[in-house]
């Protein structure tokens, strides 16, 4: 069975904010757009909201559906549900003391994501 994951790829002007996964975690050591697991009871928007002030302190103000994506890594399967959120209130910030970092569009090619990711990347450097 797969697992959902909503996601938030948080903008301001043409910077992105992204985190580190830690080593511990599945896809460790790659970048992430910062988000969760969606909670039984709750829809990817909901799961979003609370992701987003649980580990970057953020109230998400205005967020729109970019991709869907199904992806199969060889230990799990997952259905990751991207958001765009371009209006959010407060700080993002590293919450759960992961570290985090403001990135140029243009740039984010230079930084590894979990697979599932590329297609989210390539998009982005698009637009
Ligand atoms: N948050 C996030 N997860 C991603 C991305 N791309 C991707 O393949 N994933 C995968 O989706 C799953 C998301 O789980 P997560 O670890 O963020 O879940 P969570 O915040 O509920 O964490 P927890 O299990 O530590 O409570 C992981 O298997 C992760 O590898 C991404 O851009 N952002
Ligand atoms: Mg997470």
């Amino acid at each position: 069975m797969a697992i959902r994951v909503a996601a938030g790829i948080i903008t301001r002007e043409d910077q992105v904010f992204i985190a580190l996964r830690s080593d511990d975690k599945h896809q460790g050591g790659c970048w992430e757009f910062p988000g969760g697991k969606v909670e039984e009871g709750e829809d990817p928007a909901e799961a979003l909201a609370r992701e987003l002030m649980e580990e970057c302190g953020i109230t998400t103000d205005k967020s729109e559906l970019f991709k869907f994506i199904r992806h199969d890594y060889i230990d799990k399967s997952v259905e990751l549900y991207f958001y765009l959120v371009s209006e959010f209130s407060g700080e993002p910030h590293g919450k759960e003391g992961q570290k985090v970092t403001w990135v140029n569009r243009s740039d984010l090619s230079t930084y590894t994501f979990p697979e599932a990711n590329v297609p989210i990347v390539e998009a982005l450097l698009k637009v």
